[in-house]
C-alpha cells in the first residue's frame, strides 16, 4: 500500500463546503494524528448526509389538494405510476408515505383530511400520529378557518414549523374574473387572499406566517417556485440536504444548488478515501473504497436524472425517445457507472496508466489498484469533481434536448398528446393560465422555464 500523507484541503474550499463544526472536528482528529478516529469521524459524516431522514406531514381538510401538492412537489402527474391518489371525493384514509423515487430518505406523508364530521381534532391528531413529523405543509383551498388554525396551533405547540399552502388560487382568480371582469386585477386578488390568511394565522398565534399561494395544476406559477426555494432555504442544514435532493429541478438555481451540495459530498468522499489509505489494515482500502467510489458516482448520476429510469420517464413525458435524450450525454460515466468505467477513466488520466490497465485486465479491484498505483486524496477529489461537473452539464443538455422539440415544433407537440380538451393553444386566445393542464403541458412549461433561466444566465455571463 502506498504511504499517504494526510490530505491537504485548501482552506477556502473546506470553509465553503463544510460546516464550521465539521471542519473543526476533522482538524482536531487530523492534528492529533489519530487516523482511525479521523476515519471513523469522516465515515460518520458521510453516513449522516446519506441517511438523513425527513418526514414531512402534509395536512389540511379533505379535498384541500394535499395529494395534488405532493405530486407536484415530486414532479409527477396525477396519472403517473406511484402518484398520490387525487379526486373529487375523499381519497386519503390513512397516512400514506410517498418516498421520493430516487431518494427514499425523504418522505412526504399524505395525511387524511382533518375536520371530518365525527372525527374530533384530538382524535385526528392521535390517529395520524401528528408528533412524528419533522415539518408540515398545512394546505387549505379556501379560507384559513377553524380547522387550519387548530392544526397551526398544534404544530406550534410542538415547537415545529409549517408553511401555509393556499391551494387552488387558479379557481379564485377565474371566479373573480368572471364576476368582476372590468375591474379584475390578478395581483389585487392574490394580495387579498394573502392578507386574509395572514390575519387568521396571526390570530392563531403565529407572528410571522409563511404563506404560499399556489395552483397545484401550475407548479411554475404563483408562489410555487418560491415555496420550493424557501423550504430548502429554511430547513436546518442536514434537513436541507435531504429536502433539496427531493425537489424537482424547476430552475437553474435548483440544479446549481444540487451540484453545490454534491460537491460537499465529493470532498468528504475524497477525505475518507485519503484517510483509509493511511490505515494500516491490509485489504481495507480495496474493500471499502471500491464501494464508496461507485456508490458516490451512482448517486450523482441519479441525482441529476441521468439514470435509465429517469431518462425513460422524462422521454415519455415529452413524447420523445429515451435514446434521443441519451444522445446528448457526453460523460462516459453518465451512461454507465461500473468499476470498469471508473478504472478506464483513471487509466486515461493517471501517470501509471499502463500499470493500472494491466491490473484491470487481471481483475484486481478498482480502488486497490489505484492505491497500488499511488493515487492521492487529490486524485480522488479531482476525479469526482470532474465527474460531477460533467454530469451537471449533461443534465443541462438533456433538459435542453427535451425542450428543443417544443421550440421547433411549437406547443402542439406537447399538447397534441394532451388529455385535456380545455387547454388552449398558444394562438393568443388566453394564456391557459387558469385552465387545467395536462401532464405534458405542465412539463413543457416547466422545461421552458428552465431553459429561460439558463438563457438569462448565459447572457449575464457573456457581459
Ligand atoms: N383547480 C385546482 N384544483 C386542484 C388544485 N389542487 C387540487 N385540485 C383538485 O382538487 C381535488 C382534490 O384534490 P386532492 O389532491 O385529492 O385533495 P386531498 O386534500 O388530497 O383530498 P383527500 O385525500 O380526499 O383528503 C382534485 O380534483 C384535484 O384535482 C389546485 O391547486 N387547483
Amino acid at each position: 500500500m502506498a504511504t499517504s500523507r494526510l490530505p491537504a484541503v485548501p482552506e477556502e474550499e473546506t470553509t465553503i463546503l463544510m460546516a464550521k463544526e465539521e471542519l473543526e472536528a476533522l482538524r482536531t482528529a487530523f492534528e492529533s494524528g489519530d487516523i482511525p478516529q479521523a476515519a471513523s469521524r469522516l465515515r460518520e459524516l458521510l453516513a449522516t448526509t446519506e441517511t438523513t431522514r425527513l418526514e414531512v406531514g402534509v395536512t389540511g381538510e379533505s379535498g384541500a389538494g394535499k395529494s395534488s401538492l405532493i405530486n407536484a412537489l415530486r414532479g409527477v402527474g396525477a396519472e403517473d405510476p406511484g402518484a398520490a391518489l387525487t379526486g373529487v371525493v375523499e381519497t386519503t384514509m390513512q397516512p400514506s408515505p410517498y418516498p421520493h423515487p430516487q431518494f427514499p430518505d425523504v418522505t412526504l406523508w399524505d395525511l387524511p383530511g382533518a375536520g371530518s364530521p365525527g372525527c374530533s381534532a384530538d382524535k385526528y391528531l392521535k390517529e395520524v400520529d401528528f408528533g412524528r413529523y419533522d415539518f408540515f405543509l398545512l394546505v387549505s383551498p379556501r379560507r384559513c378557518g377553524a380547522v387550519e388554525t387548530r392544526l397551526a396551533s398544534e404544530i406550534l405547540r410542538q415547537g415545529k414549523k409549517f408553511y401555509f399552502v393556499r391551494t387552488k388560487v387558479d379557481e379564485d382568480l377565474a371566479a373573480t374574473r368572471n364576476q368582476r371582469p372590468s375591474g379584475f386585477s390578478e395581483a389585487a386578488v392574490l394580495q387579498e387572499i394573502r392578507d386574509h390568511c395572514a390575519e387568521r394565522l396571526r390570530a392563531a398565534g403565529l407572528s410571522d406566517p409563511r404563506i404560499f399561494l399556489v395552483s397545484n395544476l401550475s407548479p411554475n406559477r404563483y408562489d410555487f417556485p418560491m415555496l420550493v426555494t424557501t423550504w430548502e432555504h429554511d430547513l436546518p442544514a442536514h434537513r436541507r440536504h435531504a429536502g433539496l435532493l427531493s425537489l424537482p429541478d424547476i430552475s437553474l438555481e435548483a440544479l446549481q444548488k444540487k451540484k453545490d451540495m454534491l460537491q460537499e459530498q465529493v470532498l468528504k468522499t475524497a477525505l475518507v478515501s485519503g484517510v483509509i489509505q493511511a490505515l494500516p489494515v491490509p485489504g481495507l482500502a480495496a474493500a471499502y473504497d471500491d464501494a464508496l467510489l461507485i456508490r458516490s458516482l451512482r448517486g450523482y448520476h441519479r441525482s441529476f436524472g441521468l439514470d435509465d429510469d429517469s431518462l425513460a420517464k422524462l422521454a415519455e413525458q415529452v413524447g420523445k425517445q429515451a435514446g434521443d435524450l441519451r444522445s446528448v450525454i457526453r460523460s462516459p460515466l453518465a451512461n454507465e457507472v461500473s468499476p470498469e468505467t471508473v478504472l478506464r477513466l483513471y487509466s486515461q488520466s493517471s501517470d501509471g496508466a499502463m500499470r493500472v490497465a494491466r491490473a484491470f485486465e487481471r481483475g484486481i479491484p478498482v480502488f486497490g489498484t489505484l492505491v497500488a498505483g499511488g493515487i492521492s486524496f487529490g486524485t480522488v477529489y479531482t476525479m469526482l469533481q470532474g465527474c460531477l461537473n460533467e454530469m451537471a452539464e449533461d443534465a443541462q443538455r438533456v433538459r435542453i434536448k427535451a425542450l428543443e422539440e417544443d421550440e421547433t415544433q411549437g406547443e402542439v407537440s406537447l399538447e397534441a398528446a394532451g388529455d385535456n380538451a380545455v387547454e388552449k393553444r398558444s394562438s393568443g386566445e388566453g394564456t391557459s393560465e387558469e385552465a387545467p393542464l395536462s401532464t405534458r403541458r405542465k412539463l413543457g412549461l416547466l422545461l421552458k422555464y428552465i431553459l429561460d433561466s439558463w438563457k438569462r444566465r448565459d447572457l449575464s455571463e457573456d457581459k
